[in-house]
């Protein structure tokens, strides 16, 4: 920075001894003109190339972006004054160039820094990083304008009736004002009756397109917004169990309701402000320099002092905002957390606790909030002052103005129509600015989640009708992607489960069972070895085919609010109701289903909230057994179910030769397996029949202790 800032001081040195060379030259041969406007011109261009060169050698062939507009705006700043001098107020003699004078001198290179200044400090913003973000904030604002390119139509016609609208809008005042001056006794009726037709025909068409306009860009939002939300969700469908892992439901929902809500509306309500606005502002402009271009160097003077403290507004609100974005998808997951976890915060006296934790979190929010009001209030206080500073002056020259003859009533009330609604448009330009820069940390957070390639093997392509069920581990070892990297969950392991048998996995907490399973169920991929379905790797397989023919009954099942029918059928496109009442049966569960209140389409409440722990196994059996898999994993699937209807199951599911994984600590079903498997700490210590385990001995008893000591 003290670089750019050092350069720039030599910068403006060698142009004082530039325009010094220039006066004295024109001293010298005794000029009495420059050459008129051209002259000036081409003294500017002249300039611009030697001030260019000077930079180019000052800083060694790289000059900064700042100092080329520094450069730039040295050079043309007094041929752009001296032309709109000439156009707004011609001069009565030929026009023979700047006055030579030392003031005049100082006042182009002073006024040039202060631009500049302004503009990178207040307007622009400081160092490399934020260059850097504005590229980026530009490229994610592309790619959203991009998803509006289905609506391209829809569009089109929202733009073509907001410029018909602005046109009507800015020319309200302007025959207010000729009303205004119609006023007069003197004038004739017809002048009159015609100046209010005018007025009328010019409002209508502003309200009329304005409506549209607003219509058919809510249209558009809402059809973007369901786009980018059937798309988000789509993705994080994809996503690996581990993603899960490490964004929390809270998080996720959040961006998938209020942040793609919020982006869309920003960047479409954002887009079509600043167009309106733009627009208005420089049809505004144009009349309102033809009102009085004294009034308007006067309200232009406005502008970029409202714009600096914007600008400072705006980096501090998206700071905060992001902030308060964080803030609130953690209120709400913990709020969501209490709420479904109601029974445990209750049966342990938690409400107190639960309760506290909230307040703290709305606290926080509360501060952050604080903060935004204290800005924007001492924003707001800076900028009544400057208008009003502002207003003052306009209304000391508008006196001036009117006493000589300059500006009449009528065209100075059309002005002063004019004026809010342009600082106002200012205003608005700014504030849509700013809400789109604000919004890019959500944009970005959006299409992280939408860029995102999970970590997962593709699906394969293998759908065999039917299957044997032969599933061999071969030397497999897993460690989850956020355990200790060091501590694998399985351990080098192999071993086969038979078809048409019922393999027990038994073992410690903690052991490894559940993550036998999830690798079973493709949840997660092993670093090492690989799983085998009949001698294919599990992943040449197609999903839908894997799951539907590799069914697993949890000790938890999830279930979904809706009807108990809906949930049986969970997945599965083509099941009859014959399949529905059939699996029922197998499951030995229609006195159950007969008991319910409005049988099959009992409401079940949120995630099976209104049954019995027995009945969800029971519902979760049965969603297994109507996909009728060759493979069925019982992850202590039946503990909750009396002792008669755990033995119909168990008969069930060995039915048609399944194979039958158990994840057990229950004696009696270890025993009904034809094999187990023992899992310690990862490895798989001891495998084979009861028989060939009690000849082994030692370790086969000392479980059978175990799991005795466990029923006890
Ligand atoms: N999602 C996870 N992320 C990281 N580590 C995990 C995860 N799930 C389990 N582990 C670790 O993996 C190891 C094996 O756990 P696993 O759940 O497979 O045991 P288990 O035999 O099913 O235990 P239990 O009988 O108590 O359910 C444990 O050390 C556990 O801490």
């Amino acid at each position: 920075m003290r670089e750019v800032a050092v350069c720039a001081l030599l910068i403006l040195l060698f142009d004082a001894v530039l325009c010094l060379v220039l006066w004295t030259g024109l001293v010298l041969l005794k000029c009495s003109s420059c050459g008129g406007l051209a002259g000036v011109w081409t003294f500017g261009a002249v300039k611009w190339m030697f001030l260019y060169i000077f930079t180019f050698i000052l800083t060694d062939r790289k000059p900064q972006a700042e100092l080329r507009r520094l450069v730039v705006v040295l050079s043309l700043l007094s041929p752009v004054v001296e032309s709109g001098r000439i156009l707004m107020a011609p001069p009565s003699e030929p026009y023979t160039g700047p006055p030579p004078d030392l003031s005049m001198l100082l006042l182009g290179p002073v006024s040039s820094l202060l631009a500049c200044v302004v503009w990178e400090k207040g307007l622009c913003s400081d160092g490399k990083g934020k260059k850097d973000n504005k590229l980026d904030a530009r490229l994610l604002l592309m790619r959203v304008l991009k998803y509006f390119r289905p609506d391209s139509l829809y569009l089109i016609a929202a733009f073509s009736f907001l410029i018909l609208g602005v046109i009507c809008d800015t020319f309200i005042p302007l025959y207010q004002g000729k009303v205004i001056d119609q006023l007069r006794g003197q004038v004739l009726q017809t002048s009159f009756c015609y100046a209010i037709v005018q007025l009328v025909l010019v409002s209508v068409g502003s309200a009329l397109f304005s409506g549209l306009r607003g219509g058919i860009f809510m249209c558009t939002l809402a059809r973007l917004n369901k786009r980018l939300k059937h798309l988000l969700f789509h993705t994080l469908l994809q996503q690996e169990v581990h993603f899960f892992e490490e964004n929390n439901s809270g998080q996720l929902s959040s961006r998938l309701h209020s942040d793609v809500d919020r982006m869309g509306r920003t960047v479409a309500l954002n887009a079509n402000a600043l167009v309106r606005s733009t627009v208005k502002t420089c049809l505004m402009l144009g009349v309102m320099l033809g009102l009085s271009w004294e009034l308007t160097v006067l309200t232009c003077i406005e502008m970029p002092l409202l714009a600096v403290l914007q600008n400072k507004y705006i980096t501090w609100y998206k700071e905060l905002k992001d902030q308060m974005q964080d803030c609130l998808a953690q209120n709400k997951d913990l709020a969501s957390q209490t709420i479904s976890g109601i029974r445990t915060v209750r049966s342990f006296n938690g409400e107190k606790e639960e309760l506290r934790r909230y307040n703290g979190a709305l606290d926080q929010m509360g501060t952050i909030k604080r903060h935004s009001g204290i800005y924007s209030s001492f924003v707001l206080l800076a900028r009544r002052l400057v208008s009003l500073g502002i207003k003052i002056l306009m209304l000391v020259q508008a006196r001036s103005l009117i006493s000589s003859g300059h500006l009449s009533i009528g065209s100075l009330v059309s002005f002063f129509l004019y004026q809010k609604p342009m600082s106002n448009n200012l205003k608005e330009i700014l504030y849509c600015y700013g809400e789109t820069v604000s919004t890019v940390g959500v944009i970005s957070k959006v299409f992280s989640y939408l860029d995102r390639t999970p970590k997962c093997k593709k699906e394969g392509q293998l759908a065999p009708e039917l299957l044997q069920g032969r599933i061999v581990f071969d030397k497999v070892t897993f460690t989850y992607p956020s355990g200790p990297q060091d501590e694998p969950a399985l351990k080098s392991v192999s071993v086969e489960l038979q078809p048409g048998k019922m393999t027990a996995l038994v073992g410690p907490s903690g052991g490894g069972k559940t993550s036998f399973v999830s690798l079973l169920k493709r949840l997660y991929e092993p670093q090492q070895g690989q799983i085998l379905l009949d001698d294919k790797p599990l992943h040449q397989y197609k999903h839908k085919c894997l799951h539907q023919k590799m069914a697993l009954v949890s000790q938890n099942p999830v279930l979904f609010s809706g009807s108990l029918r809906y949930n049986i059928e969970y997945g599965l496109r083509d099941c009859t109701m014959e399949k529905v009442k059939e699996a029922v049966q197998r499951a030995s569960a229609d006195d159950f289903i007969s008991e319910l209140e409005n049988g099959y389409d009992t409401d079940i409440g949120e995630c099976g909230g209104k049954l019995s722990d027995g009945q969800k196994q029971c519902l979760a059996i049965i969603r297994a057994l109507v996909r009728d898999p060759q493979v069925i994993i019982l992850d202590e699937a039946t503990s909750k179910l009396d002792v008669k209807a755990q033995h119909a199951v168990l008969q069930e599911v060995l039915a048609c030769g399944r194979t039958v994984l158990l994840v057990a600590h229950q004696l009696k079903t270890v025993e009904k397996a034809d094999r187990i498997i023992f899992i310690e700490k990862g490895a798989v210590v001891e495998q084979g029949t009861h028989q060939e385990l009690m000849d082994k001995r030692g370790r086969y008893y000392r479980l059978k202790e175990e799991l005795f000591s466990q029923c006890s």
